[in-house]
């Protein structure tokens, strides 16, 4: 029945900024979009301290903001998606807030990132133009959904510049695409283009660079259509399985957000309050 298929917005979207950025732009429809776009395209969008922290901030409010439901992460313009980390700011200890400062102390910001993004519990999609290079790459992969442009090009580039992503960059690659081919591309640091990083199912779907945002508005108005407790629950179920405890915990703790709305749950709460014994026997024992 025609009834039951939502009808889903083909107009054009309108963002609005939201926040004070130097590294990112942050902006919302008004419909539930949440994008955060990378802009630094002198440098193909490479991200500094300063950038993953924007980035962060941005992802915290998308989370705690209950207007959005689905987040889209991209580079400004149409050279870079990333291109990992800011080399200029690389350092002997990781990438440096301060570069120069006496006693400057770096690390790797993208790790705690990455989780975050894991964590998050709203679907975020790359929405990937030119290079997704580097800890770029990973950023992408590390998303839940890509959308590519035609133009877009994938590759790791670690071996070649003395690094290497041995985490989210090593294990989600192999999952995604197999680990011959996560090897190759690690071993080789060669690049690929978009409908070859499609067939490896890095990508979701290809278009032309013109309809980029367009179809990625699309495939996010979909999914603000469907229930956000189920895609939730869908993500923290495919984590489950490969961010292991940290994973079921993340599963677990969601299960138990629905627990505390069910009768039973609120009768412990309501007879420890009341300083009675918890009439638990009411409750059937289910099969
Ligand atoms: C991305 C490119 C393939 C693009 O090539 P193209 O020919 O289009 O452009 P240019 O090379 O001319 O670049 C234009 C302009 O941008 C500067 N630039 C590009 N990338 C970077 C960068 N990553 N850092 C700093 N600057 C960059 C470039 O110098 C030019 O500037 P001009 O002033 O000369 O105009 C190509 O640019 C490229 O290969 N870029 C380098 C990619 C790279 O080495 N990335 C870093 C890999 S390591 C990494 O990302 C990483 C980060 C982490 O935080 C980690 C944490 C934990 C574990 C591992 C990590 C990790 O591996």
């Amino acid at each position: 029945m025609a009834g039951h298929t939502p009808q889903i917005s083909t107009e054009p979207v309108v963002w609005t900024p939201v926040g004070d950025f130097t590294d990112i732009r942050y902006e919302h429809s008004a419909e539930g979009i949440a994008k955060i776009t990378i802009n630094r395209p002198e440098v193909r969008n490479a991200f500094r301290p300063q950038t993953i922290v924007e980035i962060s901030q941005a992802l915290t409010e998308a989370r705690d903001n209950p207007a959005v439901g689905v987040i889209v992460l991209t580079g400004e313009g149409p050279n870079a998606f990333c291109s990992g980390g800011d080399q200029r700011v690389r350092g002997d200890t990781g990438y440096l807030s301060e570069p120069g400062a006496a006693g400057a102390v770096g690390r790797f910001h993208v790790t705690d990132l990455h989780i975050q993004m894991r964590r998050l519990p709203k679907p975020i999609v790359a929405m990937v133009a030119g290079y997704a290079i580097g800890g770029g790459h990973v950023l992408h992969l590390v998303c839940d959904l890509t959308i590519a442009a035609d133009n877009a090009r994938f590759g790791q580039v670690g071996p070649r510049v003395g690094s290497f992503d041995g985490g989210y960059g090593a294990s989600l690659l192999a999952e995604i695409v197999g680990a011959k081919k996560a090897k190759e591309i690690w071993f080789l640091c060669r690049q690929y283009d978009a409908h070859q990083a499609e067939r490896m199912g890095m990508v979701n779907t290809v278009v032309p660079l013109a309809d980029l945002e367009r179809e990625t508005v699309q495939w996010c108005r979909e999914m603000l259509a469907l229930s956000p407790f189920a895609l939730r629950l869908m993500k923290a179920s495919f984590h489950a399985a490969e961010d292991g405890m940290a994973g079921i915990q993340q599963l677990a703790h969601d299960a138990n957000l629905l627990f505390y709305a069910n009768e039973e749950a609120k009768e412990g709460r309501e007879a420890f309050k009341a300083r009675r014994r918890p009439e638990f026997e009411k409750f059937p024992r289910r099969p």
